[in-house]
């Protein structure tokens, strides 16, 4: 049994079985449960949901946040990836894979090119970087076969560890080097074989609005748009202009013209939708727009998501999606986060500043013990 704020879980089918076998089963249930809700509802975080459209996100954090239970064993609380960081950026996937750790995930791993993976590895020793994306530049004088082998390569490293990540995060920092890009896509084809969820954003957005059919009726798959990306997603996907005077409805009709995948439009209020429902996240906040915030965000998501997936065998689990559930905590936290930063920092905030706070943030709302 793992007792949670307000929420107790049973677990033992997950003790239970070898790694493998339960993590094949878990992906399934969490897909069948993400594909048709539960049937039971938690009465009080159902009411907060269901009365309005802001979502009560200290609840939601409260609801899917596990305790820190001493018979859990490393990963069990998430193992991440993030797809992303290249020659130009460093910054974004490191923010989104420290900010995974410090919100409580066990593992984070970052796949980068090789030139960025020795820059991101000196920023911390808490992650696991793999130097094995390639950039144009480094195969240009290869054949289309040697350039083909060297995709192969690619895949092949990423393919060894899928099966292990709760969670990955496609973009930060990728940049939009057509050979990666590639890659890219191909990582996103892997997932959807493992039914592992991924959160796309940055250039992984990028990517995926000129190939929608890349996340199309994928229900693991969370989009976390800023300004831009939005507008480029309402314009490829819808043919018209964002209508800020329809925001939700046209975030509801976008997200069911993808069949359905999660979207989290970031901005001044966070709005979150599947196409069916439609949720805002307005708490807390900060004035300061400095880059990296989107990054925390992303990093957030794949680890609340990923908890909130083993809420599914809990008789009383939230109706919700965990996919909503998710995209709910990581908004609230990150913005509280921000706002406590800026209390400390004020114009001088820095991404930094915000992960920093993180973890305070997280415990004013859900005490470790
Ligand atoms: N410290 C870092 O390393 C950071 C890196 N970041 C990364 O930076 C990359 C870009 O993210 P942004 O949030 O700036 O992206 P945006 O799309 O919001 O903006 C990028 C800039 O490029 C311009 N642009 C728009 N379409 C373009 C196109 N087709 N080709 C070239 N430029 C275009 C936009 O006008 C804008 O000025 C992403 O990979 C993101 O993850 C950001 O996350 C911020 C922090
Ligand atoms: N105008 C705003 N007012 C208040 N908060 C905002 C506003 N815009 C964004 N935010 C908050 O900042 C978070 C990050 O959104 P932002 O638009 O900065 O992402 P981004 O551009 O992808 O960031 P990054 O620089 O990491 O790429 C959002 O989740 C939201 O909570
Ligand atoms: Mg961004």
């Amino acid at each position: 049994m793992l007792v949670r704020h307000g929420v107790i879980s049973t677990l033992g089918q997950l003790t239970s079985h070898s790694p493998s076998s339960s993590t094949v089963i878990r992906r399934q249930q969490f897909l069948v449960r993400t594909l048709c809700g539960s049937r039971t509802y938690l009465p009080k975080l159902t009411r907060a949901m269901s009365s309005t459209s802001e979502a009560d996100a200290e609840s939601v954090l409260r609801t899917v946040t596990p305790s820190l239970d001493p018979k859990r064993h490393k990963g069990q609380a998430g193992k991440i990836a993030v797809i992303g960081g290249c020659r130009e950026y460093t910054g974004a996937p490191y923010f989104a894979a420290i900010s995974a750790l410090k919100i409580g995930a066990d593992l984070s791993h970052v796949f980068c090119t090789k030139d960025a993976a020795p820059v991101i590895k000196s920023y911390s020793p808490e992650l696991i970087v793999h130097p094995v994306l390639e950039e144009s530049y480094t195969i240009s004088q290869f054949s289309e076969e040697e350039k083909r082998k060297v995709q192969d390569k690619v895949i092949g490293e990423v393919d060894k560890w899928m099966e292990r990540f709760d969670c990955l995060v496609i973009g930060p920092g990728l940049g939009r080097d057509p050979f990666l890009l590639e890659c890219a896509s191909k990582i996103m084809l892997l997932a959807k074989k493992f039914n592992v969820p991924f959160v796309v954003d940055g250039d992984g957005l990028f990517l995926v609005t000129n190939s929608i059919d890349l996340v199309n009726s994928y229900p693991l798959a969370v989009l976390t748009p800023n300004v831009n990306e939005y507008k480029r997603l309402v314009q490829r996907v819808l043919n018209c202009e964002v209508d800020e005077e329809n925001a939700e409805d046209q975030l509801r009709s976008l997200a069911k013209q993808i069949g359905g995948v999660t979207i989290l439009r970031k901005g001044k209020s966070d709005l979150i939708s599947n196409g069916e429902i439609v949720k805002s996240v307005s708490i807390y906040g900060s004035p300061r727009r400095c880059g990296g915030q989107g990054d925390i965000l992303s990093g957030g998501v794949a680890v609340f998501l990923s908890w909130a997936q083993q809420l599914k065998s809990d008789p009383e689990s939230p109706s919700e999606s965990p996919v909503i559930l998710g995209c709910i905590a990581a908004s609230g936290l990150l913005r509280k986060a921000a706002s406590l930063a800026f209390t400390k920092h004020k114009r001088s905030t820095l991404t930094s500043d915000i992960i920093e706070c993180l973890g305070e943030s997280l415990e004013e709302i859900c005490p470790a013990s």
